[in-house]
This record gives C-alpha cells, sequence and structure tokens, in this order.
C-alpha cells in the first residue's frame, strides 16, 4: 500500500503536509508521531472515511476505492463496535457486511474468538466486557473478514501484558502471510521490537522512514560505561566527554573511548563497558523536538 502526498485540512488548519510512506507486502509498519501528529487522520483518509484534499491512497497499483477498501480490516481509534449487540452475533453481522457467507462469517467469528481468548464471552453484549476484551473483540472485528491490509489505530493502548503478546503475535502472523500491517502506537519499546519499519510522524509531515537500524544511523550512540565503587565525578577530567547522563556518556568525535576506560578502571570496578545505539524512543525525542530532523 502506497501513501503519496497527502493533504489535509480542518478548515484553515492545515494537518497533513504531502504525508507519504509505503507499506509493502508481509510487512509490519509502526506509525508514530506525538498527539495530534495526524496519524488518525491519516489512518481514517486510507479507510475513506475521511477526504483528502490532495494525494492519493493506491493498492496493488491503483487508488483504493470503494470495493478495494472493504478488503482492509481497520481498528478505529474510537474503536466503533455497538455496544448493545452480542458479541458473537456483531462478529458475524459485521464479516457478512463485508462480504463473507453466513457459514464462513460463522467459523471465522468462532476462530478468532478462541485464538485471542474471548471464545466464553460470546454470548455478552459488548458493553458488558472490560476494556481490554472490548479491545480483543475490536480486533478480531478487524479480522473475521480476511483483509488484504490491516490499518490499526493504537491497538495496544490499554491491553494488559497477555493481550499485548496475543496482539503482538496476531499482528506477526498476519504479516507473515503476506498481509500489509500498519498501527498506531506510543509505546516505542514495542514498536521498536515488532516493526520491520517505523515512520515517525511530525505536524503531518513524515520526518524519518526506516528499519530502526537505519533510523538509528542518523542518531547518536552513546557509551555505557558502568563502574562500582567509582568516587562521584570519576570522569569529570576524562578528556573528549560531553556530556554525561547516569552511565551513559556521550564523547566527541575525535575522543579516544580507550582514555574513558582507563580512568573508569582506575576509578574502580568496570561492570559494564559498550557501545549503545540509541533507542527509538530516543531517537523519537531527537525528532519530534526538532534538534535531529
Ligand atoms: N474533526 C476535526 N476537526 C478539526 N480538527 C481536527 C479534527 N480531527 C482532528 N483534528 C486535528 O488534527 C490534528 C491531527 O489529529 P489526529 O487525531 O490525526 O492526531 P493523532 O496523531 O492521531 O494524535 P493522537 O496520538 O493524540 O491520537 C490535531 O491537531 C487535531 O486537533
Amino acid at each position: 500500500m502506497t501513501l503519496e502526498r497527502i493533504s489535509k485540512s480542518y478548515g484553515d488548519r492545515r494537518v497533513l503536509e504531502e504525508l507519504g510512506f509505503e507499506v509493502g507486502e508481509g510487512e509490519l509498519f509502526g506509525f508514530v508521531g506525538s498527539n495530534g501528529a495526524g496519524k488518525t487522520t491519516t489512518m481514517r483518509i486510507v479507510l475513506g472515511v475521511l477526504a483528502a484534499d490532495s494525494g492519493e491512497v493506491r493498492w496493488g497499483g491503483a487508488p483504493l476505492d470503494e470495493t478495494t477498501r472493504r478488503t482492509i480490516g481497520y481498528m478505529p481509534e474510537e474503536r466503533g463496535l455497538y455496544p448493545k449487540m452480542k458479541v458473537h452475533e456483531q462478529l458475524v453481522y459485521l464479516a457478512r457486511l463485508r462480504g463473507r457467507s453466513a457459514r464462513d462469517a460463522r467459523r471465522a467469528t468462532d476462530e478468532w474468538l478462541e485464538r485471542l481468548g474471548v471464545a466464553e464471552r460470546r454470548g455478552d453484549e459488548v458493553q458488558k466486557l472490560s476494556l481490554g476484551n472490548q479491545q480483543r473483540v475490536q480486533l478480531a472485528a478487524a479480522l473475521v473478514h480476511d483483509p488484504e491490509i490491516l490499518v490499526l489505530d493504537e491497538p495496544f493502548s490499554g491491553l494488559d501484558p497477555v493481550a499485548v503478546d496475543v496482539m503482538s503475535q496476531v499482528l506477526r502472523d498476519k504479516s507473515a502471510e503476506g498481509v500489509p500491517v500498519v498501527f498506531s502506537s506510543h509505546q516505542l519499546d514495542l514498536v521498536e521490537r515488532l516493526c520491520d519499519r517505523v515512520g515517525i510522524i511530525r505536524d503531518g509531515r513524515m520526518v524519518a522512514v526506516g528499519t530502526t537500524a537505519e533510523l538509528q544511523e542518523h542518531g547518536e550512540a552513546r557509551l555505557l560505561c558502568r563502574v562500582e565503587d567509582a568516587p562521584d565525578g570519576w570522569a569529570d577530567a576524562v578528556p573528549g566527554v560531553l556530556a554525561r547522563e547516569g552511565d551513559l556518556f556521550t564523547l566527541a568525535p575525535d575522543a579516544d573511548e580507550q582514555d574513558l576506560l582507563r580512568a573508569a578502571l582506575a576509578a574502580g570496578r568496570v561492570r559494564e563497558f559498550s557501545w549503545r545505539r540509541p533507542t527509538l524512543t530516543e531517537l523519537f525525542r531527537d525528532v519530534v523536538t526538532g534538534e535531529k530532523a
């Protein structure tokens, strides 16, 4: 799926500015950005819930239309199940609505309820489920028609660790089947672990796209040096140390890290000494605060 130069304004407020990215078949793509950056707006445009002012969303070389959009599995941020309808009934209904036969719809519903661990709630009204279980049902709703693309708006928010694992595995499995999967999240450690590629959006523009390793090449590596029993300020006089945050040291480009190691050995017992690439959270901070954009 390709998004090309999508722009969107609400009134005279521009919220997306020529935004573009691509999610290949079988790719798990993490879409991250600060609150209000434009993630939900982008996903709504992909789904056709909102119209872009300009730009295009393509799948298989052609612009998405009514028919191809029906093959997308979507988990909207506002969720949007019918609160008073029973879980099983609702999922069968949604699968039927998107073109599955009654038999297939029932079978897919049973399978997904089982797999997502909510089979015993099949006869309950959605509103009577806990928030996390409603979310599992919401994921089932995005999956029961066997979608060709998955677009999920913050699918992990509010889930307990077990549910996070279940959700993660489902997303991995779907992408392994060849489905392009896009999801937004503020849980960057999770995004870093799970995604093939990540896109960072700021003020409606894509400011960084790539694998975590590619993004890390643009970030600053720091040296982790953990010394036990060392006096405070042991590293203050080491040449080339630009900054220190706990056990993490930023060195000048021409510094020799062996100077720091020698000082550490002289100061106490060195427990750890290694270069550390920036985490996605650190890269994100750099990019959204604009320092390294
Ligand atoms: N219906 C609307 N009318 C006017 N402005 C809107 C509307 N919907 C969203 N916005 C504005 O568009 C911008 C982008 O919002 P959007 O919901 O896409 O961000 P987001 O990245 O999903 O944020 P979050 O992480 O908080 O969910 C925000 O400034 C928001 O206030």
